[in-house]
C-alpha cells in the first residue's frame, strides 16, 4: 500500500489521528490513502478522475464552468432513516424516535462489513472543520472514505485540508472521527461501477464516543458526515451537555426599510423550504434579506445574554426540483457561477442541466436522472426528468446574497425563530407563540407531510419535533427538555420570540396552495419583525396570536381578502382533531415528557374547550 500526497508536508504529528487512520486501512484494506489538502490542483485532479470514470459528466464551460452533472444509483436517491441508528450505551438514551442497537453489536457487526470493503480504492482522509476554524472551540472532525464523489462534495460543504489538519495538530485538539465505506470493494481487476454503493446500509452514531460509522451510500446526507451527523446528531449531544443548540435552521438577516437589522431562524423539515426562505428576495418594497445559512444552526449565549447563531456549513446543499429564477433567483445565481455539484438532476443535450421548475417550459429533449432519453410527452405522463430528492451542491460564498455576518466566527444575534412544516389544512400561515415555553411547545408538536429527502412514503403527515426528528443525537423527550432549559438559562426579554408558520396550506376547494410562497413570504416576516419592534397589531386564539385583520401586508397581492382570511384562520374544529394526535405523540415519550409540555396541552384543550 501505498500514500500518496499533493504536498509532501501532510503526514500528521498527530498520534491519534495517525493511529486511527493506520487502524481503519489495516481493517479496510485500500490500494492507497490519500489525505486531501484543499488545494486547486487536487479539486481538478479528483473531478477529472470522476469524469474519467463516468460518475461525472462535466457540464458546458460556458453554462456552468467547473460543474459536474452526476447520477447515482436509482436506489441510493435520499436518507435512509430505517438504517440510521444512535447507538448509545443504554437504550433508553437513544429515545423513542429513533433506532438502536448495542455498541458492542454494531460494530461487530460493522467492522466485519467494513473488512476488505475499501480493496482496490483509494481511502482518502479528509480533516475538516465544522463552523470558524478561529472560534474560540474549533469543532474539528476528520472523514475517511473510499468515494472521490464524497471527497468533492465535502470540499464544497465543509471547510476541509490541510489547514484544518495543521490547526488540529498545533493545539493536539479531539475531533470526530467519522468512518465512511461505499461497502463495495473491487477485485483484483474488476471494473468498477459509476456509482458504487451496498444493499446493506447502516448510518450509525456513537453519541458517548462521538463516533461516525456509515456504510453502504454515498448519497448526501448520508455520506458527507459533517453535515447531518456531525452537525446535528453528534453535535446535539454535544450541545445538551455544555448547554448550547445545534439545529436544523436557516439563518437569515433582515433589514427593514427604516434600516433596523433582525436576525432570524427557522427550522422546517427536510425539503420543506429552508433554502428557499434563507434565499429569498423579499416582494415587499424597501425589504432586503440576506443568507447566513440554509439549513444548520448552532446556537449560543453571548455575553450580552443574547442567542447568536453560526451557520457550521461551507456549502448549500439544496433540493434542486421547484428551484428557478422566478421561486429562487438567488440559488439559480449561486449554482450559474459554476463550482457545483448536480446529482440526479436531468441533462440537456448542451451539456447543461435541467429540474421540473426551473424553467415553465422544459427543454424539447433531455437525458433524464435514470440515464434514459426524455421528451416533454414524458413529463406529461408523468415521468420526471429530475428525481423529486435531486441536490445542488455549490459554496455559499458564491451566494449573490450571503451577509458578511457568515464569515464571523461568533455568529449572529437571533430576535426570531419560525416553525414551520408542510401541512394542507389546520395550520395557518403565521401565528406568534405567548412566550418561550408555549414556542417549544409549538416546535416539539410540529407536524409534516413526508418528502422525497428521506426514502420512505411521501405526503404522510407526521410529528417532526423543532424539524429535527431524523436528526437528534438522543432521547427526544430529553431534547424537549433542553429546549426548555435554554428558556430556563436565558433573560426572557432576550430571547428569541418564537412563531408558527405554514406556507404549504392548500383550499378545501379547489386543492390549491392558499398562499403564493416564495419572496411573498417575506410579507409574513415583515409581520414579525413588526411584532418584534411592537408595531403590528395581533388576536388571540387558542392556538397563539394571529394577524390583527389588515395587518398582514398583502398590497399587490393577486388574493380575494377570502383566501387570506382562510390562509389566517384558526379553526378549533380542525385543532380539536390535533388534539388526540399530540396525546399519542406525547405518550410516546413516558416520563421523559417535560411536564411543562402536558401542561401547555391541557391549556390548549381548555382553550378550545371554551370555544
Ligand atoms: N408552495 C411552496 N413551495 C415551496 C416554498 N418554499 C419552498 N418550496 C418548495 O419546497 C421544496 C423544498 O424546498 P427547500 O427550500 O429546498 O427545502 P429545505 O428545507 O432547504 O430542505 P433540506 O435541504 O432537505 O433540508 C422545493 O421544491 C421548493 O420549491 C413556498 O413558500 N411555497
Ligand atoms: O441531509 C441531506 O441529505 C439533505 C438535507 O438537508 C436533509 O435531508 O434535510
Ligand atoms: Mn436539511
Amino acid at each position: 500500500m501505498t500514500t500518496t500526497q499533493s504536498e509532501p508536508s501532510t503526514h500528521t504529528t498527530h498520534a491519534r489521528l495517525s493511529a486511527w487512520v493506520a487502524e481503519v486501512a489495516e481493517l479496510t484494506q485500500p490500494r492507497d490513502i490519500r489525505w486531501i489538502t484543499g488545494s486547486p490542483q487536487e479539486w481538478t485532479e479528483l473531478t477529472d478522475q470522476l469524469v474519467e470514470a463516468g460518475t461525472f459528466v462535466r457540464l458546458n464551460e460556458e453554462k456552468k464552468p467547473n460543474s459536474f452533472y452526476c447520477a447515482s444509483d436509482p436506489t441510493d436517491v435520499a436518507r435512509v432513516e430505517d438504517r440510521t441508528y444512535i447507538c448509545s450505551v443504554e437504550e433508553k438514551d437513544a429515545g423513542p424516535t429513533n433506532n438502536w442497537m448495542a455498541p458492542a453489536q454494531m460494530k461487530a457487526i460493522m467492522t466485519d462489513l467494513y473488512r476488505g470493503s475499501m480493496q482496490g480504492r483509494t481511502m482518502y482522509v479528509i480533516p475538516f472543520v465544522m463552523g470558524h476554524i478561529d472560534a474560540k472551540e474549533p469543532m474539528f472532525g476528520v472523514e475517511i472514505t473510499d468515494s472521490a464523489y464524497v471527497v468533492v462534495s465535502m470540499l464544497v460543504m465543509a471547510r476541509c485540508g490541510t489547514k484544518v489538519l495543521r490547526a488540529i495538530e498545533q493545539t493536539d485538539a479531539d475531533f470526530v472521527p467519522a468512518l465512511h465505506s461505499v461497502g463495495a470493494p473491487l477485485a483484483e481487476g474488476q471494473a468498477d461501477v459509476t456509482w458504487p454503493c451496498s444493499d446493506t446500509k447502516y448510518i450509525v452514531h456513537f453519541p458517548e464516543e462521538r463516533t461516525i460509522w456509515s456504510y453502504g451510500s454515498g448519497y448526501g446526507g448520508n455520506a458527507l458526515l459533517g453535515k447531518k451527523c456531525y452537525a446535528l446528531r453528534i453535535a446535539s449531544a454535544i450541545a445538551r451537555d455544555e448547554g448550547w443548540m445545534a439545529e436544523h435552521m436557516l439563518i437569515l438577516k433582515l433589514t427593514s426599510p427604516k434600516g433596523s437589522v433582525h436576525y432570524v431562524a427557522a427550522a422546517f423539515p427536510s425539503a420543506c423550504g429552508k433554502t428557499n426562505l434563507a434565499m429569498i428576495t423579499p416582494t415587499v418594497p424597501g425589504w432586503k434579506a440576506e443568507m447566513v445559512g440554509d439549513d444548520i444552526a448552532w446556537m449560543r449565549f453571548g455575553e450580552d445574554g443574547r442567542l447568536y447563531a453560526v451557520n457550521p456549513e461551507a456549502g448549500l446543499f439544496g433540493v434542486a426540483p421547484g428551484t428557478g429564477h422566478s421561486t429562487n433567483p438567488n440559488a439559480m445565481a449561486t449554482v450559474e457561477l459554476g463550482n457545483s455539484v448536480f446529482t440526479n438532476v436531468a441533462l440537456t443535450d448542451d451539456g447543461d442541466i435541467w429540474w421540473e421548475g426551473m424553467t415553465d417550459e422544459p427543454p424539447a429533449h433531455l437525458t433524464d436522472w435514470l440515464g434514459n432519453s426524455w421528451t416533454p410527452a414524458d413529463g406529461e405522463a408523468g415521468t420526471k426528468a429530475a428525481h423529486p430528492n435531486s441536490r445542488f451542491c455549490t459554496p455559499i460564498a458564491q451566494c449573490p446574497i450571503a451577509a458578511p455576518e457568515y464569515n464571523s466566527p461568533n455568529g449572529v444575534p437571533i430576535d426570531a425563530i419560525l416553525f414551520g412544516g408542510r401541512r394542507k389544512t389546520t395550520v395557518p400561515l403565521v401565528y406568534e407563540s405567548r412566550d418561550w415555553t408555549h414556542g417549544t411547545f409549538i416546535g416539539a408538536t410540529l407536524s409534516s407531510e413526508t418528502t422525497a429527502a428521506a426514502t420512505g412514503a411521501v405526503g404522510v403527515v407526521r410529528r417532526d419535533p423543532m424539524a429535527m426528528l431524523p436528526f437528534i443525537g438522543y432521547h427526544a423527550g430529553d431534547y424537549m427538555n433542553h429546549w426548555l432549559e435554554i428558556g430556563k438559562s436565558g433573560d426572557a426579554s432576550k430571547l428569541p420570540r418564537i412563531f408558527g408558520v405554514n406556507w404549504f396550506r392548500r383550499d378545501e376547494e379547489d386543492g390549491s396552495f392558499l398562499w403564493p410562497g416564495f419572496g411573498d413570504n417575506s410579507r409574513v416576516l415583515k409581520w414579525v419583525i413588526e411584532r418584534l419592534e411592537g408595531e403590528a397589531e395581533a388576536v388571540e386564539t387558542p392556538i397563539g396570536f394571529v394577524p390583527a385583520p389588515g395587518e398582514l401586508d398583502v398590497d399587490g397581492l393577486d388574493l380575494t381578502p377570502e383566501q387570506v382570511t382562510k390562509a389566517l384562520a384558526v379553526n378549533p374544529d380542525d385543532w380539536r382533531k390535533e388534539l388526540p394526535l399530540i396525546e399519542e405523540w406525547f405518550d410516546t415519550f413516558g416520563d421523559r415528557l417535560p411536564a411543562e409540555l402536558r401542561a401547555e396541552l391541557d391549556g390548549l384543550t381548555a382553550r378550545l374547550d371554551a370555544r
